[in-house]
C-alpha cells in the first residue's frame, strides 16, 4: 500500500499544476486497495507508525468515497467447486475473524483451507516438482513461488532450490563503500559487505544460469521494474543477460547492469555497488503483494508479524489446492489491527 505522503505529494502537484485549490486540482482521482493487506512499511516502526502511515490517517481520506468489489476474481476463475468456501475464508482471514487461541495467540488453519507439509523440503517438492527439468519453462516457473515472512527464510529457501539445478555457481561480490570521507575510518569495508539490508542485493550474491531473479529498482519501466521477476540466461563478469518470465513483457531478453545503491534509512552514508537483483524462487509476503500465482508455498515456521501478511499470503491463489504451508500443527499467528479495517 502507498504510503499516505505519496497520494499527499500528488494532491500538491496537481493542485499547483492546475493552479486550481481543489483537492487534487479539482481532479477525481480512482484509488485501488484492499485495507485487508499490509500497511506501509515502517523502518523500525511500530504498528501504529504504520497505521499511521496508512491513507485512512490523512486528511484526504474525508474525501473518499468507497465503492466495494464483491467478487474474488482469482478465485472465481479457477471454476473450482471450493470458489465460494475458499473465498469466504480468506475474507474471514484478513478481517480477522478467525478464532484465536487465547493461550497461544494463534489461529487453526483447516485441512480445507490449504494443504499441509511438514518440511521445507517436501514444501519444495510440491510447489517446484522436478526443478532441476522444469527450470527452462519460464511459463511453469512464474505460476509458483513460495513465500515466507521474514527475510532469511526466503534466503534460505532459495539457497536450497538454487542448489537443484545443475550448472557452476558464479558469485558477483558488491563494491562498498562510505561516501563520506570523514565516516571511511568508523565503517570498515568488512562491515559494510557484512550489512544485508532489505530491499538491497546481498554483498555475495550468487548465480546460477536458470535460477529466478527479482529486479529490485525500477531499472527500465516499463519492462524492468522493481518486483519484476526474471530467469538468468548468461552469466557474464560485468552483466547479467536473463529473460523476463512474468507481466506483459515475458520472454524478452535483457541485460541487467551492476549499478550504485545509496540505502535511505541508515544513520551514515553508504553505497554499495552490485547487480540490484535478489534470487526469488521464494520471495517476502510483502514482495510478493500484488502477484497472482497458480501454485504457492507458505513457510510459516516463523509466523507473520505485521498487519494482512497471512492474508496476502493465502490469497495469491485460487484455490485451497494450490496453497501449500509449512507449519507447525497446523497453527499460526494472524496479525490484523481492526484499526486498518474500520
Ligand atoms: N473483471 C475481471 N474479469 C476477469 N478477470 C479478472 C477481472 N478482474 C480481475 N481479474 C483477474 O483476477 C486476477 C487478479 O486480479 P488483480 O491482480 O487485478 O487483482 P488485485 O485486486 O490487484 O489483487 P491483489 O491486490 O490481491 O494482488 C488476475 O488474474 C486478473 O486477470
Amino acid at each position: 500500500m502507498a504510503h499516505k505522503k505519496s497520494l499527499e505529494a500528488l494532491n500538491f502537484t496537481l493542485k499547483d499544476l492546475r493552479r486550481n485549490n481543489n483537492i487534487f486540482g479539482g481532479l477525481m482521482i480512482l484509488l485501488a486497495g484492499d485495507f485487508r493487506q499490509t500497511l506501509p512499511v515502517v523502518p523500525r516502526g511500530t504498528p501504529a507508525d504504520e497505521l499511521n502511515a496508512c491513507l485512512k490517517a490523512s486528511p484526504l481520506w474525508n474525501n473518499v468515497k468507497t465503492l466495494s468489489l464483491t467478487t474474488n476474481m482469482r478465485v472465481q476463475l479457477q471454476n473450482d467447486q471450493s470458489a465460494a468456501q475458499f473465498s469466504k475464508q480468506l475474507l474471514d482471514l484478513g478481517n480477522g475473524k478467525v478464532p484465536v487461541d487465547a493461550t497461544s495467540g494463534l489461529i487453526t488453519l483447516t485441512n480445507d483451507f490449504c494443504r499441509f507439509v511438514d518440511t521445507q523440503l517436501v514444501l519444495i517438492e510440491n510447489v517446484f516438482p522436478n526443478i532441476s527439468e522444469n527450470y527452462k519453462n519460464y511459463a511453469w516457473l512464474s505460476q509458483r513461488a513460495i513465500l515466507a515472512a521474514k527475510n532469511n527464510d526466503v534466503h534460505a529457501l532459495n539457497f536450497t532450490i538454487q542448489s537443484k539445478i545443475a550448472g557452476d555457481l558464479v558469485t558477483y561480490k558488491s563494491v562498498d563503500s562510505i561516501t563520506n570521507p570523514d565516516d571511511v575510518v568508523n565503517y570498515p569495508t568488512e562491515f559494510l559487505n557484512s550489512l544485508e539490508i532489505p530491499g538491497f542485493p546481498p554483498h555475495n550474491l550468487q548465480l546460477k544460469v536458470g535460477t529466478v531473479i527479482l529486479i529490485l529498482r525500477n531499472l527500465n519501466p516499463p519492462r524492468l521494474c522493481n518486483g519484476t521477476r526474471l530467469s538468468v540466461k548468461r552469466l557474464m563478469p560485468n552483466l547479467i543477460e536473463a529473460t523476463i518470465i512474468n507481466g506483459k513483457y515475458a520472454g524478452e531478453n535483457v541485460c541487467i547492469p551492476r549499478i550504485p545503491m545509496i540505502p535511505t534509512d541508515l544513520p551514515f552514508d553508504f553505497k554499495r555497488l552490485q547487480f540490484p537483483v535478489r534470487l526469488a524462487f521464494a520471495m517476502t509476503i510483502n514482495k510478493s503483494q500484488g502477484q497472482s500465482l497458480s501454485v504457492c508455498g507458505i513457510n510459516l515456521e516463523n509466523h507473520c508479524f505485521s498487519h494482512g501478511q497471512l492474508y496476502v499470503a493465502c490469497s495469491r491463489v485460487g484455490k485451497p489446492s494450490a496453497l501449500f504451508v509449512l507449519t507447525s500443527n497446523q497453527k499460526t499467528k494472524n496479525v490484523v489491527y481492526q484499526r486498518a479495517l474500520q
